[in-house]
C-alpha cells in the first residue's frame, strides 16, 4: 500500500475478526436479493468490505484498500455532523413506489432506477411519475440507468422523463465518449449529466471530466479505494460531487457519511440512505435516514447481529479466500 493510508495491516490481523455476514434485502437490487459482506476490526473501530460478488479481484483489492484505510486511518476532519441524503428506489412496479419510498424518513431527493433490463421505458416513466407526485413539485427526482441506454435510447428516453422536473441524469450511457455525446444532446434542456460507473470502474477516474462528459460525479469511498483518495478524485476533477453507497450495512455508510462530511463542497443530497433496503443490519445504532439526513458517525457493531446474519460456511470461506488473495495483491 502506498504512503496515502498507512502500512498494509498483515492478514491475520484482518481475518482474526473478520465476519462474513448475508443480509437479505426488502427489494431486489441489482439483481440480488441478499446482500452478502465483510466487517471487520481496526484500531479505528470496525470497516466493511464487500465488493460485488461478480467483481475480479484487481477491482475488489481497491475496495479493501479503502476498508483498511477506514478501520486503520484517521478520517479527514470532518465539515459537517450530518449529511443530507436521497431515497434510493430500485426498478419496482409503479404500485409499490409510495410503499417503498414510506421506509425513507424526511428524505426530499429520490433517486429512481431505471433502464432496467427486462423492462420498457414505459414502466421507467410510470415509476418516474408515480415518484414525483409522492415527493410532490418541491422534492427532487434523479435518475440513474446505471448506463443501460445507447446514445439514441437516451435521448428519447429523456425527453420522456423530463417533463417530471429531473435534477440530474446518472450514468445514462455506459462509456465516456456516449457520456459526452448525450451531454451534448441534451444540454439545451439544462439537464445535468452525472458519471458514476466512469469513474469508479474506470482505469483513470479523471477521464470523465478530463473528457468533459460530465457535469457532476457520484462517489464511492470502497471502490475508489478510500476517502482519501475519493476527496482527491473530487478535487483534481474540479465537479461537484454526490457521495454515494455501495448497498452496504451501516459500517460502510459511515465510511461514505465520512467522505461527505470531509468534501470542502457539498451541493447535492448523497445516496447513503441504503441501509434502508435492507431488512437487518450489523448494528443497532443503523445510519438510516432521519429527517432526510443521517449523522457523521462510527456505528457500534453488535455481536449478536453478526451472529444472526451470519453467512453459510461455504460463503464464508469464499469472503476469506476472497480477502486473502485481495491483501495480496496490495502489496
Ligand atoms: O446512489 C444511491 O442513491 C444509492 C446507491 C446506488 O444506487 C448504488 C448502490 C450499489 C451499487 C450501485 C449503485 C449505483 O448508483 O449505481
Ligand atoms: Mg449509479
Amino acid at each position: 500500500m502506498d504512503d496515502d493510508v498507512t502500512e498494509l495491516p498483515p492478514l491475520d490481523d484482518l481475518l482474526e475478526t473478520a465476519r462474513v455476514v448475508a443480509i437479505p434485502l426488502h427489494t431486489r437490487f441489482r439483481g440480488q436479493t441478499v446482500r452478502e459482506l465483510v466487517v471487520f476490526e481496526g484500531p479505528e473501530g470496525w470497516t466493511e468490505f464487500s465488493p460485488f460478488p461478480e467483481y475480479d479481484d484487481a477491482e475488489a483489492a481497491s475496495w479493501l484498500r479503502g476498508a483498511i484505510e477506514f478501520g486503520y486511518a484517521r478520517m479527514p476532519t470532518a465539515l459537517r455532523a450530518e449529511i443530507m441524503v436521497n431515497a434510493t428506489l430500485p426498478a419496482v412496479a409503479a404500485s409499490e413506489v409510495a410503499r417503498v419510498l414510506s421506509r425513507y424518513d424526511g428524505c426530499r431527493t429520490v433517486k429512481v432506477k431505471v433502464a432496467e433490463t427486462g423492462q420498457t421505458l414505459d414502466d421507467d416513466v410510470a415509476r418516474v411519475r408515480e415518484a414525483r407526485a409522492v415527493l410532490g413539485a418541491e422534492g427532487r427526482v434523479r435518475i440513474d440507468a446505471n448506463g443501460g441506454w445507447n446514445v439514441d435510447e437516451a435521448e428519447h428516453a429523456i425527453h420522456r422523463l423530463c417533463e417530471f422536473d429531473l435534477e440530474y441524469v446518472e450514468q445514462p450511457c455506459a462509456t465516456v465518449d456516449e457520456l459526452a455525446e448525450i451531454r451534448g444532446r441534451v444540454a439545451y434542456m439544462g439537464i445535468p449529466i452525472a458519471a458514476d460507473e466512469s469513474v469508479r470502474k474506470a482505469a483513470d477516474p479523471l477521464a470523465v471530466a478530463k473528457a468533459g462528459a460530465a457535469d457532476l460525479l457520484v462517489i464511492k469511498a470502497q471502490p475508489l479505494g478510500g476517502v482519501r483518495r475519493a476527496i482527491e478524485v473530487v478535487r483534481l476533477a474540479g465537479l461537484p460531487a454526490v457521495v454515494s453507497s455501495a448497498l452496504e450495512s451501516s459500517v460502510g455508510i459511515a465510511m461514505g457519511a465520512h467522505l461527505a462530511a470531509a468534501l470542502p463542497e457539498l451541493d447535492y443530497d448523497c445516496g447513503l440512505a441504503t441501509v434502508d433496503l435492507f431488512t437487518g443490519d450489523v448494528t443497532h445504532d443503523s445510519l438510516g435516514p432521519r429527517a432526510g439526513r443521517i449523522p457523521v458517525t462510527r456505528p457500534d457493531v453488535d455481536p449478536a447481529l453478526l451472529d444472526r446474519y451470519r453467512a453459510s460456511p461455504d460463503r464464508e470461506l469464499w469472503w476469506r479466500d476472497r480477502l486473502t488473495r485481495c491483501h495480496a495483491l496490495l502489496h
